[in-house]
């Protein structure tokens, strides 16, 4: 609140050391000289904003992520511009990354992937009350707090992580068909994301991982007939698929 009022600046903060690094600009630890909290500070410089005219769509995550405020989203408590950087002033997540953890241990404990999915399903959902769709959900985007709680960062700006994933560029892995077919799509491309997340969370890797985009395109699409061939089976069979029990595969019928 009171960065709306007073209008933050650079003075305030003393910058601590780089994050890593966003598409657009870097995230950097910070400290607000007087309170002495400690934040996250994301700078986007303004060339790169006109560069690849994302002015607007930078506007709208801002908007969307001041107006959130649920222990499973990180923060954004305010920004502030100068000449040509704008600065997002995040929660500072301390535990970091969530799939460093993951990576370390290959797979986690059913209890542990069972409390990181409840947490998403509830941030998700807060989020699709307020009529706002994620639609990006990556494990890149996914921080823990010093308490080990998951946090949704970056909506809209992935932060690129260290951990190399050979799916890391523009990687199918989480992104519902819709999505991936360019259709209509409303809230229930989050909840495809939350399935193919907790098949990671236990397995180790997404569900059609592959090496390259096609093959995971291949991959996904020869689930999707093993899906449609049941369906169409059991209606075959008389035996009525609620609306419900399609949606939870992913597949808007
Ligand atoms: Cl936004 C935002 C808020 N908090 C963070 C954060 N926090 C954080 C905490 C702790 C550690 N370390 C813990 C000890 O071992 C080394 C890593 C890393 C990141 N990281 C990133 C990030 C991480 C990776 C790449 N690009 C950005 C973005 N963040």
């Amino acid at each position: 609140a009171e960065a709306a009022r007073k209008g933050w600046s650079i003075a305030d903060f003393e910058i601590g050391r780089p994050l890593g690094r966003g598409k657009f600009g870097r995230v950097y630890l910070a400290r607000e000289v007087k309170s002495k909290y400690i934040v996250a500070l994301k700078v986007i410089f303004k060339e790169q904003i006109e560069k690849y005219n994302i002015y607007h769509q930078l506007k709208r995550e801002m908007e969307i992520q001041t107006s959130l405020n649920h222990p499973n989203i990180l923060r954004l408590y305010g920004w502030f511009h100068d000449e040509e950087r704008v600065f997002m002033i995040l929660e500072y997540a301390h535990g970091g990354e969530l799939f460093k953890e993951l990576r370390k241990c290959g797979y986690l404990s059913e209890r542990k992937a069972a409390t990181y999915v409840a947490s998403l399903a509830n941030a998700l959902a807060y989020c699709h009350e307020k009529d706002v769709i994620h639609r990006d959900i990556k494990p890149e985007n996914l921080l823990l707090d010093h308490e080990g709680r998951l946090k949704i960062a970056d909506f809209g700006w992935s932060v690129q992580s260290r951990i190399k994933r050979h799916t890391m560029c523009g990687t199918l892995d989480y992104l519902a068909p819709e999505m991936v077919e360019n259709k209509a799509h409303d809230y229930a491309v989050d909840n495809w994301t939350l399935g193919i997340l907790c098949y990671e969370f236990l397995y180790g890797a997404p569900p059609f991982e592959a090496e390259s985009q096609r093959d995971t395109f291949r991959r996904w699409e020869a689930f999707g007939q093993g899906l449609f061939k049941e369906a169409v089976s059991s209606e075959d069979l008389g035996a009525p698929l609620d609306n419900q029990e399609c949606k939870s595969n992913g597949r808007l019928h």
